[in-house]
């Protein structure tokens, strides 16, 4: 390695780690001794609230308050609270986003919901870059619904919007593509589909807690989400789904749970949906799991989303300097795009092969995860991701490539 490109790059490192607005934030988080993490995309790590929340809420609230928890320790109305949290971080104001179930849940819902809003319109417009449980739903809801799923590139998604609007009743999208995490304009494609008389549905995996997304104000219709990759829910932590004020009272819930009815202890025979973003709820959450959400979103108090952006791109960029200093020459090259406005929170890097340095990085102290066929994805928290780190971890990437 070029000992003069390295000097310079670690103290670049070092001079951008020291002006960081956010540096005190990291200590919020559980880091694992001895390893860089950079698994975020996957699973965020712990934070320091966590242990203890959820030691109260199984020892005290469910230990010796029991069924009381619901009502004294406020679990009923867990949902609504760790919704308008994540709200605050998706630009909703409160009332619009509830935590319920899984990801691959909401978006079904969310789905068939988006689709009840435009009888008669055949056609819901995915991405052909879709994540496979997004996939594997739309196709299935399109079966329930007798509608046609078309798949097109991202960036025809406004050709066939303006082509075929009048037949397209919802698009159906995620902001960050999973593997490459290239950022498509959300806001544009929401106005180009709402042009066209459509209705959105977002998949924000991999977008909430690290891009701002400004909901309310770019007039989205629904979104999902889960909390358990940069929001730091745990494993297996519940989901989120927006639903605009405007489409509350028409949200045609397509599972009906007695959680989501406007009186779920009147134990009613027929469903009447709650006049509000309760009516997205649906059987009773898992609290625990909420709980630890609740406290893991703490990390994000008093942190701004245009902070946490401009952190996260500063992390991004320096990785590709980085790149571009240490492994140019050697068979890995960065997939994600180099411009600003079209990176969201992790950089891919392609490579034949992937999943063995993923595993040789591993064992170099450095957790980044692999995606079928030649990607390695490096996700880099703005929370607590130093440049510092981001350095090492190319500089063993490079040891590994050459
Ligand atoms: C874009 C996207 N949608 C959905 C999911 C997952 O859904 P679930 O939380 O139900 O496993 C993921 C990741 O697992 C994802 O990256
Ligand atoms: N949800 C996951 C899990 O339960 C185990 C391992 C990974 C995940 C993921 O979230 C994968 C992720 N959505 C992806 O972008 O590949």
């Amino acid at each position: 390695m070029n000992v003069r490109v390295s000097e310079s790059l670690n103290e670049e490192a070092e001079r951008l780690d020291a002006a960081d607005p956010l540096a005190h934030v990291r200590k919020r988080f559980v880091l694992p001794a001895g390893q860089i993490y950079m698994e975020s995309t996957c699973l965020g790590p712990l934070t320091s609230s966590v242990s203890a929340a959820v030691r109260e809420a199984v020892d005290v609230q469910w230990g010796r308050r029991l069924i009381d928890g619901w009502w004294e320790d406020g679990w009923w109305e867990a949902p609504a609270r760790a919704g308008d949290k994540i709200g605050r971080l998706l630009g909703a104001a409160p009332g619009q986003v509830v935590v319920s179930d899984s990801t691959t849940v909401q978006l079904f819902n969310a789905l068939v919901a988006a689709s009840r809003l435009r009888p008669g319109r055949k056609v819901i417009l995915s991405v052909t870059t879709q994540f496979p449980t997004a996939r594997y739903i739309t196709d299935s809801a399109a079966r329930m619904l007798d509608l046609t799923v078309r798949r097109v590139p991202p960036a025809e998604i406004e050709r066939y919007l303006r082509a075929d609007g009048e037949a397209i009743g919802v698009l159906l999208h995620e902001p960050v593509d999973f593997r490459t995490g290239e950022l498509y304009d959300l806001a544009g494609l929401t106005r180009a589909a709402h042009a066209a008389g459509c209705v959105t549905v977002w998949d924000l995996c991999h977008a909430a807690g690290i891009v701002p997304v400004d909901l309310d104000a770019n007039d989205v219709d629904m979104a999902v989400g889960c909390t358990y990759k940069y929001l730091c829910g745990g494993p297996g932590s519940p989901a989120f789904i927006y639903v605009g004020g405007r489409h509350q009272n028409v949200f045609d819930q397509p599972l009906p749970g007695w959680n989501g009815h406007e009186y779920p202890f009147g134990m009613r025979d027929t469903y009447q949906g709650a006049p509000s973003i309760a009516r997205a709820r649906i059987g009773t959450p898992p609290i625990i799991s909420m709980i630890a959400l609740e406290a893991a979103l703490d990390a994000y108090d008093a942190v701004d989303m245009r902070q946490v952006r401009q952190r996260s791109l500063s992390l991004t960029g320096f990785f590709m300097t980085c790149a571009e200093e240490l492994l140019t020459g050697t068979a890995a090259s960065v997939a994600t795009p180099r411009e600003p406005q079209r990176r969201a929170g992790h950089v891919a890097v392609c490579h034949g092969d992937a999943p063995k340095i993923v595993q040789e990085l591993r064992d170099n102290g450095v957790a980044a995860d692999h995606r079928p066929p030649d990607l390695m994805r490096f996700g880099l928290h703005p929370l607590y991701t130093t440049h510092r780190e981001v350095y090492a971890a190319v500089c063993t990437l490079r040891d590994l490539v050459v």
